[in-house]
C-alpha cells in the first residue's frame, strides 16, 4: 500500500478506565504501518503521563502527546465519588479538545488530516466535518455493547411499561436474544437517563452512522450476527482485535514475583482475581470471597489495587500466606498465559474478558457497571465459557458454588473446551490472513487518506 508523505492524525483519548491505553496501542500500530504520518495524542496530562510511562520513547517516535484541560477547577476538593472527575471532564468537552487540536496544529505546523477518537466522543462527527477530514471512532469494548447504544431508543420504546424484573430479553435486536434488560448498562432503561455520561453514550449511538469507520477491539467471529447488523447500519465496521494477541507487548514487569509463584503450582489449579483498573468490591463481598477461597483451599493470586482495604482481610492474609498471594498489580497477560491459572475471577471489563479468551482461561464474573453485565451474560449464556456469581454479588455460598462448577464439574470441562475453541478463532483472526488483520489494513488506508488505494 502506498501511504502518502503527508498527514497528521489527531487521536482524542477518554482519560478514565482502560480507554487511553488501547487507543495508544492502536495509534502506535498505525504509526508503525504508516511511518510517514504524524500522530498527536490528545489527552489529559494525568492520563498521558500514565499511558506514556509504560512505553519507551523509541516506541513512539512519530507520536506526540498533547495535554488538555481535565475540567477540574483550581483548588477543587473531591467528594470521593468516582464519577466526579469524569463529570468535570465531560463538562470541559469539547472545548478542551478544540484547544488541544489547535495546539497540535500550531506546534507541528501540519493541518489535521484524520480525526481518530474514543467512540464516546460523538462531537467527532461535527469536528471531522468542519475540518473536512474522516472521523474514525474507536470502541474499546465488545461489538455487543456498542450495539446496545445504537439501539437505545428502540430498547426504550419496546420495553416501556414492560420492565418489571429485568428478565425481558432483547430478542428484537439481531444477536441479542440472550441479553436481558437487567444486563444492560445503566442509562439505557434503568438508572439516571439524564446523567451526563449516559447522555454522552446515547448521543454516541445516534452519531456513529456519520463516522467514516468504527474500529473495535474485538474480532468478527466472536459475534458475527451483531457485527453484520452493525455493518448494515454504519459506513465501515472494523473489528481489529484482540489487541493483546494482535500486538502483544514486547516486555513486562513482574515486581511482585507473580510468575515464579505460579511456576510452583499445578496445572490449572490457581484462581486469579482482578477487578480491573477502577474497582474494589464492597467489604462484605471481599470477606465472602476470601472465606470461599480459604474454605475451598483454592490457591489464589489476587490483584488487589486498593491497599487501604487490605485491613479488611486481616487474619485471612496470615492464615492463607502459603495458599495465596496478594499483590497490588500483576502482569495480567502473562498471568493468564500461565498454565497454572485455572479460572479468572473478574468484573468482566472488556479487556479482561478478551485477554482471558485469548488465553483460554474460563471466568467467574461479578459485573459492577457499564458493559460488564453484558459481557458476563455473553460469557455465561452465549459463549458458555464461564459463569456469573449467583445472585449477582459475592457471597460465600455463591462463590463456592461457582468455584466448584469451574474446577470440579463436567460443566467446567465444557467451558474449557468452548474457550479453547474461541481462543483458536481469535488467533486465526489476527493471523496473516485473518479478518482482524485484513480489517486493520483497511483502517490504515482510511487513516492515511488512501482508502481507495
Ligand atoms: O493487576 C492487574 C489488573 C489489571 N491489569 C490490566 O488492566 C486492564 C483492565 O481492563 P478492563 O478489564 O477492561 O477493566 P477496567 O479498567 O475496569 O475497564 C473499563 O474500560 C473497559 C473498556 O471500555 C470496560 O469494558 C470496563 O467496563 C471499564 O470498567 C486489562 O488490560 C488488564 O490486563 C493488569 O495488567 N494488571
Amino acid at each position: 500500500m502506498q501511504v502518502p508523505n503527508e498527514g497528521h492524525v489527531a487521536a482524542l483519548a477518554f482519560p478514565f478506565g482502560t480507554h487511553a491505553t488501547p487507543l495508544l496501542t492502536l495509534v502506535r500500530r498505525l504509526s508503525a504501518s504508516a511511518p510517514n504520518l504524524k500522530f498527536s495524542f490528545i489527552n489529559t496530562s494525568k492520563s498521558n503521563q500514565k499511558v506514556f510511562s509504560k512505553i519507551k520513547p523509541n516506541d513512539y517516535q512519530n507520536i506526540k502527546p498533547f495535554n488538555v484541560d481535565d475540567g477540574v477547577p483550581e483548588g477543587h476538593v473531591f467528594s470521593g465519588d468516582p464519577l466526579e472527575a469524569v463529570e468535570l471532564f465531560l463538562r470541559a468537552m469539547p472545548e478542551n479538545f478544540k484547544n488541544g487540536l489547535e495546539g497540535a496544529v500550531a506546534e507541528t505546523g501540519a493541518k489535521i488530516t484524520c480525526l481518530l477518537t474514543d467512540a464516546f466522543f460523538w462531537f467527532g462527527a461535527d469536528m471531522g466535518a468542519e475540518m473536512g477530514v474522516p472521523w474514525v471512532a474507536f470502541w474499546t469494548a465488545a461489538p455487543c455493547s456498542i450495539s446496545v447504544h445504537m439501539y437505545t431508543d428502540v430498547v426504550r420504546n419496546t420495553l416501556k411499561g414492560k420492565e418489571e424484573n429485568g428478565d425481558e430479553t432483547l430478542d428484537f435486536i439481531p444477536g441479542m436474544s440472550a441479553i436481558r434488560a437487567k444486563d444492560l448498562p445503566a442509562g439505557i432503561v434503568h438508572g439516571k437517563l439524564e446523567a451526563p455520561f449516559n447522555i454522552m453514550v446515547h448521543k454516541m449511538g445516534q452519531t456513529l452512522p456519520r463516522a467514516t469507520a468504527l474500529a473495535i477491539n474485538s474480532f468478527e467471529e466472536i459475534n458475527p450476527t451483531i457485527t453484520n447488523d452493525l455493518k448494515s447500519k454504519l459506513k465501515m465496521v472494523l473489528n481489529i482485535g484482540p489487541f493483546d494477541l494482535a500486538w502483544p507487548p514486547k516486555s513486562f514487569s513482574d515486581e511482585s514475583g507473580c510468575i515464579p509463584w505460579l511456576d510452583n503450582h499445578d496445572k490449572a489449579s490457581v484462581a486469579y482475581l482482578s477487578f480491573g483498573s477502577l474497582l474494589t468490591p464492597q467489604p462484605n463481598e471481599l470477606i465472602a470471597l476470601a472465606e470461599a477461597l480459604e474454605t475451598q483451599r483454592v490457591p489464589f493470586l489476587w490483584s488487589f489495587r486498593d491497599s487501604s482495604k487490605l485491613q479488611l482481610l486481616e487474619g485471612f492474609l496470615e492464615r492463607t500466606s502459603t495458599l495465596g498471594k496478594v499483590v497490588p498489580w500483576t502482569p495480567q497477560l502473562q498471568v493468564l498465559e500461565h498454565p497454572s491459572v485455572g479460572v479468572f475471577i473478574t468484573h468482566a471489563g472488556w479487556n479482561s474478558v478478551s485477554e482471558s479468551i485469548a488465553r483460554g482461561v474460563p471466568m467467574i464474573c461479578r459485573p459492577f457497571f457499564a458493559d460488564q453485565g453484558l459481557n458476563s451474560r455473553l460469557v455465561e449464556e452465549v459463549w458458555k465459557i464461564g459463569v456469573s456469581v449467583e445472585g449477582g454479588n459475592f457471597t460465600k455460598s455463591a462463590t463456592t458454588k461457582a468455584l466448584e462448577l469451574v474446577f470440579s464439574s463436567g460443566k467446567g470441562g465444557e467451558m474449557r473446551e468452548n474457550i479453547g475453541n474461541l481462543k483458536q478463532k481469535a488467533k486465526i483472526a489476527v493471523g496473516s490472513d485473518g479478518s482482524s488483520t485484513k480489517n486493520f489494513t483497511s483502517l490504515v488506508k482510511v487513516v492515511a487518506g488512501c482508502e481507495n488505494a
